[in-house]
């Protein structure tokens, strides 16, 4: 089963043309290296793989303050192209933006910063829609992962946002199926508050992700 980016732009089309004039921001969120980036490509499209990098580039926009609004790209983009912009907030984390019409993702890096935690929810207000991505093949930190998804979940402001977990690398031997980590995460006994999916992917391969998220703008629409 492979990606279809012509499936996949025709589903944030439709958000695009339901949310009109409307941000739809989205949070893509994970410890690192959980594959947030190849699912974020995947999504958007192949034209991001020219633009996107993990760390600042010259465009970039690099932030003095914790709580300035995340930055939106170069007005000479047209605004029918996804475009990327980065934040780095002087607290130390990073917040990415890739941005396709008036949809915005933006792609986290969570992990070992609880002390800059309560600064995250700057970022937080108006949220759409959340996506957790986790290494399914990284046993060892499925507890921190699960950690960092709950505590984020207890947060006011994404309240009622639905959430759409990839269990990501699904394709490496003894990766964790999504069953096993829906189980571990335990949002079937305790999140009640949200529209939610636990769905394996490979972000390598754009497998799952279609599904995932057209699941995520039916939930988007529906709320
Ligand atoms: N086998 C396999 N490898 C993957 C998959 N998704 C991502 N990777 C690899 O995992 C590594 C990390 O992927 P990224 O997309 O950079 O992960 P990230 O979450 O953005 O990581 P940070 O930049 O550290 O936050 C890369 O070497 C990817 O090629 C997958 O589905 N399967």
């Amino acid at each position: 089963m492979g990606l279809s980016i012509s499936t996949l732009f025709s589903s944030l089309t439709s958000l695009v043309r339901w949310s009109k004039d409307q941000d739809v921001r989205i949070l893509m969120l994970g410890l690192d290296s959980a594959g947030k980036a190849g699912a974020t490509l995947s999504v958007a499209g192949r034209l991001l793989i020219i633009s996107f990098h993990r760390r600042p580039f010259s465009t970039g926009y690099k932030s003095e303050k914790s709580c300035l609004p995340y930055p939106v790209g170069p007005a000479s983009l047209s605004q029918y192209s996804p475009i990327v912009t980065n934040a780095f907030p002087a607290i130390g984390f990073n917040v990415e933006t890739v941005q396709y019409k008036n949809i915005k993702f933006q792609v986290w890096d969570l992990g070992g910063q609880s002390s800059i935690r309560p600064y995250w929810r700057c970022y937080f207000p108006n949220t759409s829609a959340i996506i957790y991505v986790i290494d399914s093949s990284d046993h060892s930190r499925l507890t921190t992962s699960r950690t960092e998804l709950l505590t984020m979940l207890s947060e006011e402001e994404l309240k009622g946002a639905p959430l759409l977990v990839f269990c990501n690398k699904q394709d490496v031997e003894g990766a964790l199926k999504p069953e096993e980590i829906s189980e571990q995460l335990g949002l079937a006994g305790g999140e009640k508050t949200r529209p939610w999916s636990v769905r394996g992917s490979c972000a390598t391969k754009g497998e799952g992700l279609e599904e995932g998220l057209d699941w995520l703008v039916n939930a988007i629409q529906q709320k």
